[in-house]
């Protein structure tokens, strides 16, 4: 069993307080999603859980021990954009990471570990839904693709904690859809607890058991930055009686040109010009005989 333990937690850049006395206790499996206003502290709170970044006060453990002062393979990371080696197929983008922490100088492992390494890398890969772009380098690959290889690139580690800064917030609403279903389906297979930061908020719903909120709760106009922010909402869901999430739901099932006119339509009078409306164009001016 995993748990993170953060307890009264204060984080200041130059004496400018960001996070004040945030306190959260996470127990294994647990999806919790942060949400905030832009500035409010969210990637400086992700950034202390990966030692990227020192408490100013505070403690943050995992199973009862004080985090490593430098980032460890204990907690994986994901960032929005995509962080893999443009230069390494994708195969060797996810086997990278084992292969530095095993072998800091050479950076490659021999024989029998490495046909063991290549082999779970395979079948990682296979897992995000990349098994037919083993030998593909990242420019190759959508925007979905590489984050799906940015994801195995993390497992692989097989960290107790997931962070996830922002995800999937550069991909489109289909992709982000079916990046949500893996998410999930890793997340249950695996058992890690996983922290996400996301400006969506219906995303939150879909994937969290736990939401968070930070933000500022007391504010002084003459000192704007006299206070940082803390959790001030805080639900525990249960996955299995979420209920449907309106629009989510009925998204899911129709295609992108259905979800492109119910957005029309709820556009109203902002609509200056919508070509369906215009009668048909002749078959001769779209097409030439032919063709
Ligand atoms: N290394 C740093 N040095 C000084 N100030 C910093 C540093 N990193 C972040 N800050 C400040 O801390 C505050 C919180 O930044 P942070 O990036 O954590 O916010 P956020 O909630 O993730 O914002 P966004 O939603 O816009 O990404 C901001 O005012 C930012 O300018």
């Amino acid at each position: 069993m995993t748990e993170i333990v953060v307890k009264d937690l204060f984080k200041d850049y130059d004496r400018v307080p960001v996070l004040e006395r945030v306190n959260l206790t996470l127990t294994d499996h647990e999806f919790c999603v942060v949400l905030g206003p832009s500035g409010a502290g969210k990637t400086t709170f992700l950034r202390l859980l990966l030692s990227q970044e020192t408490p100013t006060r505070g403690s943050i453990e995992i199973d009862g021990r004080p985090i490593a002062p430098e980032p460890e393979a204990d907690r994986g990371v994901v960032f929005q954009r995509y962080s893999v080696f443009p230069h390494k197929t994708v195969l060797h983008n996810v086997m990278i990471g084992p292969e530095l922490t095993r072998s800091r100088f050479l950076g490659r492992l021999f024989g029998k570990a490495r046909r063991e390494l290549e082999e779970k890398a395979r079948g990682l890969l296979g897992q995000v839904g990349l098994a037919d772009a083993v030998d593909k380098y990242p420019v190759q690959l959508s925007g979905g693709m590489q984050q799906r290889l940015a994801i195995a690139q993390a497992l692989i580690m097989e960290p107790k904690v997931l962070l996830l800064d922002e995800p999937f917030g550069a991909l489109d609403q289909s992709t982000k859809k079916s990046m949500h279903g893996l998410i999930l389906d890793l997340w249950r297979a695996n058992r890690m607890i996983i922290i996400m930061v996301t400006h969506d908020i219906q995303e939150a719903f879909t994937l969290g058991t736990r939401v968070l909120m930070i933000d500022k709760v007391r504010h002084d106009p003459q000192a704007p930055e006299a206070y940082g922010s803390t959790i001030t909402q805080h639900l525990r869901l249960d996955p299995q009686r979420k209920p449907s999430l309106g629009l989510a739901g009925a998204e899911e099932s129709r295609t992108m040109q259905d979800i492109f006119r119910s957005w029309a339509d709820r556009m109203g009078p902002a609509v200056v010009a919508d070509p369906a409306d215009e009668p048909p164009r002749q078959p001769e001016l779209l097409c030439h005989a032919g063709e």
